[in-house]
């Protein structure tokens, strides 16, 4: 396969758990890694997109706060803190490789509404024509679907909302980075037996089973907000990849089809 041939349109989701120590505090050396791997897909390439989390989690350890905040205007006021600071943080690494990123936040109703859907999609067309990579968060000051109720509705979390962006920019593949190498038979955390899945080519009930909650106050929805969005992805005719964020130079691999992670095999990968 030539590299023209193999230019992907590559969507690319990074947890709170890898962004983020266990206090909260942004884990510079994964964000910087996460960065320059981005950086270097596209210099290779491909066109890259990243759905960032952890504006809740930032923001509650910048303001100081002893734990993560259970009144909604609390969470909502620690998001818009931890975004900026975030956002800060990228743009300063994403300069030291001469890349240009840009601030994209979401609500579940500019995706459901078909005339805000398109302008969203043009916004994305022209952002990654000019090679500009967008950062993308649910616009979390403004919509309390997810951290309200914990449960997504229309997006409700990032794992839905990375498949939604997939789905909207007609990407090739989207990467879920996680604290946890992919989909085991049972939470690992529970079940130290637990096995790896290489490959999903079906949601079938067992599978959609195996997932269980999140595994550490910082990240939301855990193995089931990911098979969601699989369902989301595969539907669009997209490969889903999950992986562990502690090795962002995975992402090379997967890029290429490699066997890193669990993939969820889209129809038309498949046919
Ligand atoms: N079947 C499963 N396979 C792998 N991980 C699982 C499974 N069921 C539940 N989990 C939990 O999902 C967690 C990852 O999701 P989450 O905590 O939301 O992190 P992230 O911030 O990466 O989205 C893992 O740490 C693990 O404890
Ligand atoms: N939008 C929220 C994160 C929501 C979310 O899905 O979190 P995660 O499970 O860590 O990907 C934030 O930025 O804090």
């Amino acid at each position: 396969m030539t590299l023209e041939q193999n230019k992907q349109r590559i969507v690319v989701k990074v947890g709170t758990s890898t962004l983020t120590h266990n206090s909260g505090a942004l884990d510079l050396w994964s964000m910087e890694h996460l960065v320059r791997t981005l950086a270097d897909l596209q210099g290779m390439g491909h066109e890259v997109i990243l759905v960032s989390s952890g504006a809740i989690a930032v923001g509650t350890a910048k303001l100081g706060l002893s734990e993560r905040p259970k009144e909604l205007r609390m969470k909502q006021a620690a998001a818009a803190v931890g975004q900026c600071r975030m956002m800060h943080i990228y743009d300063k690494f994403f300069s030291e490789y001469n890349r240009s990123m840009a601030q994209i936040l979401l609500t579940g109703d500019d995706v459901e509404d078909p005339e805000r859907a398109e302008h969203l999609s043009n916004t994305f067309s022209a952002l990654l024509e000019m090679g500009v990579i967008p950062v993308v968060n649910e616009n979390d000051s403004v919509s309390s679907a997810e951290i309200e109720t914990g449960r997504h509705k229309v997006l409700g979390d990032n794992d839905t909302l990375s498949a939604i962006v997939a789905e909207l920019c007609r990407a090739d593949l989207l990467v879920l980075l996680s604290d946890i190498d992919g989909l085991y038979d049972a939470d690992p955390k529970t079940h130290p037996e637990a096995k790896l899945l290489h490959q999903v080519t079906e949601l079938t009930p067992e599978i959609l089973e195996m997932a269980g909650g999140a595994g550490s106050w910082r990240g939301t929805g855990g193995m089931a907000t990911k098979l969601s969005a699989a369902r989301i992805a595969m539907e669009a005719g997209c490969d889903m990849v999950i992986t562990n964020g502690r090795r962002m130079e995975d992402l090379y691999g997967i890029a290429e089809g490699k066997d890193i992670g669990t993939r969820f095999v889209s129809g038309k990968t498949r046919n």
